[in-house]
């Protein structure tokens, strides 16, 4: 059996950002990796998405400045967007996996699982590890129910050669508002199919509010309260039906959330395991004191992004490297880059409600200078400081940018920088950064 000093299960964010430092360090790494070198967000998640949505903006933008003397309004060409993003995702899987051989670490391709706590199999091969990393992400859940085999996901629609006339998304998460929003730019008519009647729970209600009511001026069809019962094929299509409503449509895409799948036989290792992924301690060791796991296969309070995977995966390969402090995050910020962008940092107004320590001050930024010049359809920030040491420690951004100014203010707060502090800086003039004197 061969013997390394770390094996990491899992090409993607998290899996690289532990195997690297590692093997700098000269550790003997193998790593496996099942589908696509590189994991879900440069082949199918985040990378692809966002090319998509740069053609999205521009036409938004576009369409904005057309009460400002710009004539007319692109229009997106479906087949030639798909070719600029694939001709970005066509290279990550190789390159990934050349990046993993020329580190000095053996890559494996095949779906490890184990076989007890310091052993793992992929295929009839066995590896033994002095420590073991789980990074295997998570998979789409899909509604269980007649027809699943129906439903599409966010992994096809972000490969489609041709966009369907009429498309549904079940769930009203970020999956969903973002890619509802980049097919109705390209011009199909989006529904929306909420078992509630809330979307985006994990945002402010205001600014989900704000978002969608812009989702629906462009012509994205909210349907609330719906369960569910089939899907079906139909002579043009496939009819969605529930209790007292059905629904053609061409393509359904679940975005329903997402959940680590059961294929790695966890408990041949005694590795605990919730509804929400693995059971981790602060220092993200699993049940099995010599097995990690991090990313979003992991059951956490912190979000399940990208730069959180990265993170999780360098603080482990430190910890092995003899590191002793437990795991502590920074203020995480998160973007939902919808048809207006969502941003939130750190505390929300709703955790500091009623709580005299905090002052929350929220602007309708709408009419500045700086959205009149963009034509926003709605602006708005929100800070959050603590009374008596002006210390910024949330922020709330809706606007057709928020992620940039969301990022300055993330380095306010991680930096322990306080308001009067930054009222003495001077940004580029304009600029959202330099609005900031009349937000802090
Ligand atoms: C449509 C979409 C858009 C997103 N947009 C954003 C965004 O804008 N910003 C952001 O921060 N995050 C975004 N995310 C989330 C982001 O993609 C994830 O948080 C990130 O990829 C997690 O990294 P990870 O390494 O934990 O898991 P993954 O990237 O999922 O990588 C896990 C890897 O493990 C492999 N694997 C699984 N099981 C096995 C096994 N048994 N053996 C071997 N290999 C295995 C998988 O094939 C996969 O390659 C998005 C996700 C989706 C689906
Ligand atoms: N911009 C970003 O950072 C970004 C973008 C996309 C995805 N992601 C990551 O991927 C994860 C998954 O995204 P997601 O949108 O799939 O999940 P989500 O958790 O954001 O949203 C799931 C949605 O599905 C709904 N839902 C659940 N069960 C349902 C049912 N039976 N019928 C109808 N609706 C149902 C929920 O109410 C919710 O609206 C996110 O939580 C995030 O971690 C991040």
């Amino acid at each position: 059996m061969q013997q390394y000093d770390v094996i990491v299960i899992g090409g993607g964010p998290g899996g690289l950002a532990a195997a690297y430092p590692l093997a700098q360090a000269g550790k003997k790494v193998l790593v496996v990796e099942r589908d696509l070198w590189g994991g879900t967000c440069p082949n199918y998640g985040c990378d692809p998405k966002k090319m998509l949505y740069s053609a999205v903006q521009a036409k938004s933008y576009a369409a904005r400045m057309t009460s400002a003397g710009l004539n007319g309004i692109p229009d997106i060409n479906w087949p030639k967007l798909m070719a600029f993003k694939r001709a970005y995702t066509r290279t990550v899987p190789n390159g990934t996996r050349s990046g993993v051989t020329g580190a000095g670490m053996i890559a494996v391709d095949g779906e490890a699982r184990f076989i007890d706590e310091r052993t793992i199999a992929v295929g009839q091969d066995q590896y033994e590890g002095q420590d073991i990393i789980i990074a295997t992400g998570v998979q789409p859940v899909l509604p269980n129910i007649r027809g699943q085999e129906l439903i599409k996901t966010s992994r096809d629609f972000l490969d489609m050669d041709q966009l369907p006339q009429r498309v549904a998304f079940i769930g009203a998460g970020y999956v969903s508002m973002e890619l509802a929003n980049i097919a109705a730019e390209a011009g199909a008519e989006v529904h929306v199919i909420m078992h509630g009647d809330r979307a985006l729970r994990a945002f402010p209600e205001d600014a989900v509010t704000a978002l969608q009511k812009a989702m629906k001026n462009a012509h994205i069809h909210f349907h609330e309260n719906i369960e569910l019962t089939s899907v079906e094929q139909v002579t043009h299509g496939l009819r969605l039906a529930a209790k007292g409503f059905t629904l053609d449509v061409q393509q359904v895409f679940a975005a329903m959330g997402r959940r680590p799948d059961d294929q790695l036989h966890l408990n041949r290792a005694h590795i605990k395991t919730n509804a929400h992924g693995i059971v981790v301690n602060e220092f993200l060791q699993t049940s099995a004191p010599h097995v990690y796991a991090i990313g979003d296969v992991v059951d956490k309070k912190a979000p399940k992004l990208t730069p959180v995977a990265g993170f999780e995966g360098r603080y482990v390969a430190e910890h092995l490297l003899g590191a002793k402090a437990s795991i502590r995050y920074p203020a995480i910020p998160t973007t939902v880059y919808g048809t207006l962008e969502i941003s939130k940092v750190g505390l929300s107004p709703a955790e500091v409600a009623g709580d005299a320590r905090y002052i929350v001050k929220t602007e309708n930024t709408t009419h500045w200078y700086t959205y009149n010049r963009t034509q926003e359809s709605f602006a708005s920030v929100t800070v959050v400081e603590e009374r008596a040491t002006k210390l910024i420690v949330g922020a709330i951004v809706v606007s057709s940018s928020a992620e940039s100014l969301v990022n300055l203010l993330t380095l306010a707060i991680n930096t322990k920088t306080p308001a009067d502090q930054v009222l003495k800086m001077i940004f580029a003039y304009p600029s959202e950064a330099s609005d900031l004197d009349y937000l802090v």
